[in-house]
């Protein structure tokens, strides 16, 4: 039973891998593509024509084929850029400061130029940006449409209406929009409009969106690039049961392949391919599992005998196998020119199907879907014409693939074959009325039995056979067209578009924000500028001001604290009370104290003062300053309030002003009394006077008026002067000791330096004051400046990035417009303009 099988080849490893170019890439690749683009078109035709000129029996195929391999060629070039600039895009945006945003509404000068053109403001229609290079219409390939930099060309205006909607599928709207990387966000059941959904998301979170979009459209690309390099078209042939179909397969091969028979004997799809496909060998592989079947891996399928395929088939029928289609590897011996499975265009597989009946129509019709079919070939019997089946199918299928090549088969066994041609072109009206207008190229009436090579020997292929052969190759060429370049010209055409729409929206976007930016920097220069020079007239103010008032306060606390003594004395005077001469020495000691308190309160009222005077200063250079600190006056407000304030020690002052004996005797000279009696000294207090000075008074008494003299005149000099110090002391004594004490203040004030040391003291602390408002205030100053240099900073950052932005976006405009002149000038018959990924 599996005698049939045989051994399987290992099948070597081919890949197709879309190569990856960078912008610079690109733009070698380009610029030498654009030269060769510029030839290319003359050497196709020239090769072709060439060719052509040659004795070929199929000249116009020749050609077509040129052209069709050139087209090709072409296009998986432009692909290849195409995809080079989506990776740049994506690469830039991943990398750089600037990102493609997706163009909205916003865009201030489109929004602009929507609202006077809505308002009729403008006196003349709004002009093509002034980024449009005219020299570039120059460039231009003659017929071709251009994509331009025309977001803010009004519909209606003489320049829009010379330019034809569908030769500029979107750029040159006033709004853009876009083809295959537009955002369709959809939430819910809302019925939320895109561009307010869109507006609703953050500027990077659209750009995520869009950068996903951009990565689809590369696959997508990758896609297309296959299918385009793909050289391989499948042409189902189908029909009703023993309309021939075999034999036309094993006639178009000039080889006997398939089995042939009077019964049904096809139960299974058989494609037949070129051995190349199967690395050059001929081999027969038999799938249970279509859509599992892999060339590369055995397990997919079982390889079958050649020699027995017709048992093999016959097994199939009678249900011993159980199979579902053939991949039949052989060899086209024929040249090049002549083999209709590998003709260097274009490798064409031939796939022979079951007869139409009620049990196979569906599923053939289904097959015939398949997007790799490009042909369907319909073979009738001229003896049986159209089956009801074959008309299901014809019905049902060929409606896709709106133009189907008929063969009329056996129609040698027609006698009235004008009649047969005239009833059968009839039925084909009916059926397919695309195919009828083409019916001299896609209805052929020929007897494919007996175009087998064992009928035809080695003579010569009938006419209308060959001419069969040649409408068929042309007829595969031109849907191949349509099937596989249409595709990708046309999503060519709008992925550029999208990019130039893209580019020229960000370009404008950029150009917009890098005007703003440079405003901004223009007019924060003169702002930093004047402050850096505020700056220096505010502290040089502040810094004099301040000299000024503790200049000021020194002087007036130097003068205050000189001048004090006078009024100390008149008032420490009335202030002490004097309670009599026993009392004396308490009087003396009081005095010394409230003058010493005196004193300190006048350098406390010198506190206040200049207290005041740095107040009222802090006050001014915070008006100079411009500056409302609170704080500031807060710290001139706590001068010298501090309990520890370290000021003049009351108690050394009152130290220094204690009086002794020889201050009191000093009293009694200013007088002029002559002389001073011991006893009466006594008198005071043995506990007020010290013995020690005591002494050394007498030694002093005695030396001046000598010892004789002092025992001659002792009693009566004694008894007198006792008697006037007696009276003196009580007239006039309070007094002197207020004078005495006051001078000792005064010497004190004079020759210490306490006055100097306050003076200095209190100037320190007010200038203490105005350094931590200086400081401040320079602080504050020089965080004005650094904010200014801050921002500055950032904005000739985001002006160098905007700059380079403009230069970028534009750069891909002319890139992307550029791919786009080349992509209409690949003349593609299409059908349909929107082909989204
Ligand atoms: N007279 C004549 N007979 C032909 C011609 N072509 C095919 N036949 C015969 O028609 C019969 C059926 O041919 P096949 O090629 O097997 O038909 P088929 O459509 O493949 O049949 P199934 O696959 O079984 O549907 C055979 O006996 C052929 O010899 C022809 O041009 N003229």
């Amino acid at each position: 039973m599996t005698s049939y099988f045989s051994a399987q080849h290992a099948p070597a490893q081919r890949r197709n891998s879309l190569p990856r170019l960078s912008l610079d890439e690109a733009d070698r690749h380009q610029s030498s593509t654009s030269t060769t683009h510029n030839v290319l078109p003359s050497l196709s035709y020239a090769a072709a024509a060439a060719a052509a000129n040659q004795d070929s029996p199929h000249p116009n195929l020749i050609l077509n084929q040129q052209i069709f391999a050139d087209k090709s060629n072409r296009l998986l070039s432009l692909i290849v850029n195409t995809k080079g600039l989506l990776e740049e895009i994506r690469e830039t945006n991943a990398t750089k400061a600037w990102q493609t945003y997706y163009p909205s509404l916003q865009i201030p000068s489109v929004a602009a130029a929507a609202s006077a053109a809505a308002s009729g403001a403008s006196g003349h229609p709004l002009r093509r940006s002034a980024s449009f290079h005219p020299e570039e219409e120059e460039r231009s390939l003659p017929g071709q449409s251009r994509l331009q930099r025309s977001f803010t060309s009004v519909p209606g205006s003489p320049q829009h209406a010379h330019t034809p909607a569908e030769s500029i599928p979107s750029v040159g709207r006033l709004i853009p929009e876009l083809n295959v990387l537009k955002l369709d966000l959809k939430v819910g059941n809302y019925a939320t409009g895109n561009d307010t959904l869109l507006r609703g998301l953050e500027r990077n979170t659209i750009a995520h969106l869009l950068d996903g979009r951009i990565q689809q459209s590369s696959k997508h690309l990758d896609n297309l690039y296959q299918r385009v390099s793909d050289k391989s078209s499948k042409v189902l042939i189908t029909g009703d049961l023993n309309a021939g179909k075999s034999t036309l397969v094993n006639a178009l091969m000039q080889r006997t392949i398939l089995p042939i028979d009077q019964q049904p004997c096809t139960s299974l799809f058989c494609e037949v391919l070129d051995a190349q496909e199967n690395e050059g060998q001929e081999a027969v592989h038999a799938i249970k599992e279509p859509s599992l079947y892999n060339r590369e891996d055995p397990n997919t399928f079982t390889v079958v005998d050649m020699r027995h395929l017709e048992k093999f088939m016959n097994d199939v029928i009678d249900g011993y196998e159980d199979y579902a289609q053939l991949k039949v590897y052989c060899t086209d011996r024929r040249k090049v020119n002549d083999s209709l499975l590998h003709n260097g265009v274009v490798d064409i597989a031939l796939i022979d199907s079951p007869g139409l009946n009620r049990d196979s129509v569906k599923t053939t019709a289904l097959f015939a879907r398949q997007q790799e079919i490009d042909v369907v070939v319909f073979v009738v019997s001229a003896e049986n014409h159209f089956t009801l089946s074959g008309k299901e199918f014809l019905w049902n299928a060929a409606n896709e693939k709106t133009h189907i090549f008929i063969v009329v088969n056996r129609f040698d066994s027609i006698r009235d074959k004008e009649r047969c041609k005239r009833v059968i072109l009839d039925q084909i009206k009916q059926l397919s009325a695309k195919t009828y207008e083409d019916a001299d190229e896609l209805v052929h009436f020929v007897s494919a039995g007996s175009c087998l090579p064992e009928t035809i020997k080695d003579g010569p292929l009938p006419d209308d056979f060959l001419r069969l052969e040649e409408c068929l190759r042309s007829f595969v060429l031109e849907k191949r067209c349509k099937s596989k370049l249409a595709p990708a010209k046309v999503y060519l055409e709008n992925i550029l578009s999208d990019v130039c729409v893209l580019s020229e929206s960000n370009r404008q976007m950029a150009s917009e924000e890098l005007a703003k930016v440079r405003l901004e920097l223009e007019r924060a220069e003169p702002e930093y500028q004047e402050t850096l020079i505020r700056r220096e007239v505010v502290l040089e103010k502040v810094e004099r001001l301040a000299e000024e008032t503790c200049s000021v306060i020194d002087s007036m606390t130097r003068e205050k604290l000189s001048n004090a003594v006078d009024d100390i004395e008149n008032a420490a005077s009335a202030l002490v009370p004097w309670n009599g001469l026993l009392h004396i020495w308490q009087y003396a000691t009081d005095l010394r104290y409230v003058m010493a308190d005196l004193f300190v309160d006048r350098v406390k009222n010198c506190e206040v003062e200049a207290k005041e005077k740095t107040r009222s200063g802090v006050s001014d250079i915070l008006t100079i300053a411009e500056d409302s600190s609170a704080m500031a006056q807060a710290d001139a407000m706590t001068l010298f309030s501090k309990p520890d304030a370290v000021r003049i020690s009351t108690g050394k002052l009152k130290d220094e002003l204690s009086l002794d004996f020889a201050d009191i005797f000093e009293v009694q000279d200013k007088l002029g009394v002559a002389s001073v009696s011991l006893g009466a000294v006594t008198m005071f207090s043995s506990k007020a006077l010290g013995y020690k000075s005591l002494i050394h008074s007498l030694f002093d008494i005695t030396n001046t008026v000598g010892v004789s003299n002092v025992r001659k005149w002792a009693v009566p000099v004694v008894t007198a002067a006792g008697l006037g110090l007696l009276v003196y002391i009580a007239a006039d004594m309070k007094h002197a000791l207020a004078r005495k004490t006051a001078r000792k203040l005064r010497n004190h004030v004079r020759e210490s330096t306490m006055v100097h040391n306050e003076a200095m003291r209190i100037t320190k602390e007010c200038r203490r004051v105005f350094k931590s408002n200086a400081w401040e205030i320079q602080n504050r100053f020089q965080k004005e400046i650094e904010a200014h240099e801050r921002r500055r900073a950032e904005q000739e950052k985001a002006a160098k990035d905007g700059e380079q932005a403009v230069i970028y976006f534009g750069k891909v405009f002319d890139k992307a417009d550029e791919l786009a002149r080349w992509v209409a000038a690949v003349e593609v018959e299409v059908e349909e303009r929107k082909i989204k990924a």
